[in-house]
C-alpha cells in the first residue's frame, strides 16, 4: 500500500507539473501551443459564459477541497497520505479542463509589444512565475503538492506537522505565491478581453480565496497569524500596516 501511495503520488506530481507548466505557455503565447487567444471560434456570449464556467469549476473544486472541514469530511473515505495528492490531481484536472476548452476572445484592450512598456511587462510576468515557484519552496514545496505525504507513508514514518512560516518574501507579503499570479497575469503586453477575463477572474477569486485561506491559518496557528496578519500587508508589499498601539495613558506596569 505504501508503495502503490508513492506511485500514485509521483503520478499526479507529474502531471500538476505538466498542467502548470502547460498554463505559463498558454499564457505568456507560446508559439504553436494553443493559448490563451486560440481555440474553437463561436458567439462572445458562447465564449464568455463557457470561460466562465471553467473557472467556476476551477474556483470551486480549489475553496470546497482545501477546507478543513471537508478535508475532516472525506478523509473518513481516503487514507490521509493521500489526501493532498488527491487535492492536487482534482485541482491539475480543473486547470486541463480549462486550458483545453478556453475560447478565445480576441478584442484588443492593449498591445505594446513593440515598445519598452512591452519588455517591463515581460519581465513582470517572469519574476511573478519566479517569485510563486520559489514561494512554494519556502513553504514547503513537496508538502503543498502532497509528495512528502505519500514518501512518509511509504516510509512508515510520520511527518511533522504543519508550522508557521515567515521568511524571506512571506516577511514582506503573506501571500507571495498568489502575488506572483497575479504579477504574471496581469504583466503581459499584449491584452486582449479573454486575457483580461481570465485575469481579472483569477484576480477576484485569489481575494476570495485569501479570506477562506486566512480563517483557517487563524484556527491553525491562533494568535501567532493574528499578529502576522497585523504586522505584514496582505499581496502589496511595503504598505504601511496600522499597528494598534495601547492608549498613551495606559498605566506602566510596576517593575
Ligand atoms: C497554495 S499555498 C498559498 C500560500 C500563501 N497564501 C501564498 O500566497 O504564499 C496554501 C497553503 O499554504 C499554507 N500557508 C499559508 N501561509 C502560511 C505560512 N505563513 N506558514 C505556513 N503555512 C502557510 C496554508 O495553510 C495552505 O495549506
Amino acid at each position: 500500500m505504501g508503495f502503490a501511495a508513492l506511485a500514485y503520488g509521483a503520478f499526479v506530481y507529474l502531471f500538476f507539473l505538466a498542467t502548470f507548466l502547460y498554463t505559463i505557455a498558454f499564457v505568456e503565447r507560446i508559439p504553436g501551443i494553443k493559448t490563451i487567444d486560440g481555440g474553437p471560434n463561436g458567439s462572445v456570449w458562447t465564449a464568455v459564459v463557457v470561460d466562465l464556467l471553467l473557472l467556476g469549476i476551477f474556483a470551486i473544486q480549489h475553496s470546497v477541497m482545501a477546507r478543513r472541514g471537508f478535508k475532516q469530511w472525506w478523509t473518513r473515505y481516503i487514507p490521509l497520505s493521500i489526501e493532498r495528492s488527491t487535492y492536487v490531481l482534482f485541482a491539475s484536472l480543473a486547470i486541463a479542463l480549462l486550458l483545453w476548452q478556453w475560447r478565445p476572445l480576441t478584442g484588443v484592450v492593449w498591445d505594446v509589444r513593440d515598445s519598452a512598456a512591452g519588455a517591463i511587462l515581460i519581465a513582470f510576468s517572469a519574476i511573478g512565475w519566479i517569485v510563486l515557484l520559489i514561494s512554494t519552496c519556502l513553504i514547503n514545496h513537496f508538502e503543498l503538492f502532497g509528495l512528502q505525504q505519500v514518501f512518509h507513508r511509504w516510509r512508515e514514518s510520520s511527518a511533522a506537522k504543519p508550522t508557521f512560516k515567515t521568511p524571506a518574501f512571506y516577511k514582506y507579503v503573506r501571500h507571495p505565491i498568489y502575488l506572483g499570479f497575479i504579477l504574471a497575469f496581469w504583466s503581459t503586453p499584449y491584452m486582449t478581453h479573454g486575457h483580461l477575463l481570465f485575469a481579472a477572474a483569477a484576480t477576484g477569486y485569489i481575494f476570495v480565496g485569501i479570506f477562506f485561506e486566512e480563517r483557517d491559518l487563524i484556527t491553525l496557528f491562533g494568535e501567532k497569524y493574528r499578529n502576522y496578519r497585523q504586522r505584514v500587508p496582505m499581496i502589496i508589499p511595503l504598505l504601511p500596516k496600522h499597528v494598534k498601539q495601547p492608549p498613551a495613558s495606559a498605566p506602566r506596569s510596576q517593575s
